[in-house]
């Protein structure tokens, strides 16, 4: 990658290695001009660079950058550039949806009729919900956070015994997201753990086990029961969605996201723009902000406002079985230079052997074009988890 330097004021071309880390730094400051600030308006910045500051050799997680002593710039692999088309984030102006999981699987059919129709209003136009009433002990979704928290405090050794061998690793922890591709790197350490239908886990910290297993089974249970009822709202049998994808054997995949306090948040970027790879998934974070999503092309900042509930979005999965009738939504995670935030995602997908594509009976019985060609869902995860984060780019990839 070629940077261009502001240096002894002269500009002049610097390459970096690929691992910034593998370097010491020894310029004064980088001349940015196309930077706009992702939470306000567009602006243009210099960032200098830590022109003292000596890293360690290798470094894999920027926690322990962000722990460094006197930190108080970010290195500019870490520089974020928007491209002018992201406008900078607003406040919600509409509430987002709230499903209530009780009356979705009431024995009262108007109930849960009135429920569907919320379900199929809140993906059609949102694409993001929140889900109250689910059933999932608060306690246990606090214990997640907490031991997730946990993991990340062990010691680098303890962590790196679990180190991203590659994308179908089923445990992984490292940084960014996929280094190899990502071209700068994302103020974000990761843990990504199958739980399902293969349970793994890492064995620190102690009870993270339990916690990791009770947790899988609660939320497959809130996934069957959000999918029975987007299956009726897309006009198919209750249990059309289940079989179709065969749900027993779901892929669900724990990603538990460590965004440390950063310095220069303004310039630096958690997860950029994406669509998850699954059906659905389900957030849930330390109370910190930071999750934006595109809402009517605008990205808006998502609050947590509701106790103990889940965030749930709709992924790529979800937009080929219903033929585009619904679409994944894209998000991203900025950073702050206050707390640490940390999230939960549980991307919950169809099992990893279906190929997936639009649903026979939407494309019969309405008449329409298949918009999608079957792919395995397992062979998508492993395409979407080996190249860079792009927005919603891996649809393409099969598109018809
Ligand atoms: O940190 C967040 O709120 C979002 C995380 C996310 O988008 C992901 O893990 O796919
Ligand atoms: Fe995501």
């Amino acid at each position: 990658m070629i940077g261009s330097f502001h240096w002894k004021k002269k500009t002049k071309k610097v390459a970096f290695t690929s691992n910034p880390f593998l370097s010491r730094v020894g310029w004064q400051s980088i001349l940015c001009t196309s930077y706009h600030n992702i939470h306000a308006s567009p602006i243009l910045h210099v960032v200098p660079t830590l022109a003292t500051c000596v890293y360690p050799l290798k470094m894999n997680s920027v926690k322990a950058l962000a722990e460094s002593p006197d930190l108080n710039h970010i290195p500019s692999i870490y520089a974020y550039s928007v491209n002018s088309t992201e406008l900078p984030a607003s406040d919600l102006q509409d509430a987002i949806p709230t499903i209530d999981f009780s009356l979705l699987t009431s024995a009262d059919p108007d109930l849960r009729s009135q429920m569907i129709r919320e379900l199929d209003t809140a993906c059609k136009d949102w694409g993001f919900f929140q889900v109250i009433n689910h059933g999932v002990p608060e306690a246990l979704m606090n214990k997640v956070i907490e031991k997730s928290a946990e993991f990340f405090d062990l010691t680098d050794d303890e962590k790196n015994e679990f180190e991203d061998k590659g994308v179908l690793d089923p445990i992984r922890y490292g940084t960014s997201f996929n280094t190899k591709k990502d071209g700068i790197l994302y103020w974000r350490d990761f843990l990504k753990v199958i739980i399902h239908p293969d349970f793994h886990y890492p064995n620190k910290p102690s009870g993270f086990r339990e916690v990791l297993m009770e947790y899988s089974k609660r939320t497959r249970e809130v996934v069957k029961g959000l999918l029975s009822g987007i299956s009726t709202s897309l006009g198919l049998d209750q249990a059309y969605v289940e079989k179709a994808l065969k749900l027993e054997s779901s892929l669900q995949i724990l990603v538990v996201n460590l965004y440390p306090p950063c310095p220069q948040p303004e310039l630096a970027m958690g997860l950029p723009p994406h669509s998850d790879h699954g059906l659905l998934t389900l957030l849930i974070n330390n109370g910190v902000s930071g999750l934006q999503i595109k809402h009517k092309g605008k990205w808006v900042n998502v609050n947590n406002d509701l106790p103990n509930s889940f965030l749930v979005n709709t992924a790529d999965q979800h937009q080929i079985f219903s033929n585009e009738k619904y679409k994944s939504v894209e998000h991203r995670a900025i950073v702050n230079n206050a707390v640490k935030r940390l999230s939960v995602a549980m991307a919950n997908g169809p099992s990893p052997d279906t190929a997936v594509e639009p649903a026979y009976k939407l494309l019969t019985e309405e008449r329409c074009k298949r918009a999608y060609n079957p792919m395995k869902y397992k062979e998508y995860v492993e395409m979407q988890q080996s190249n860079k984060l792009d927005g919603k780019t891996c649809l393409d990839k099969v598109r018809v």
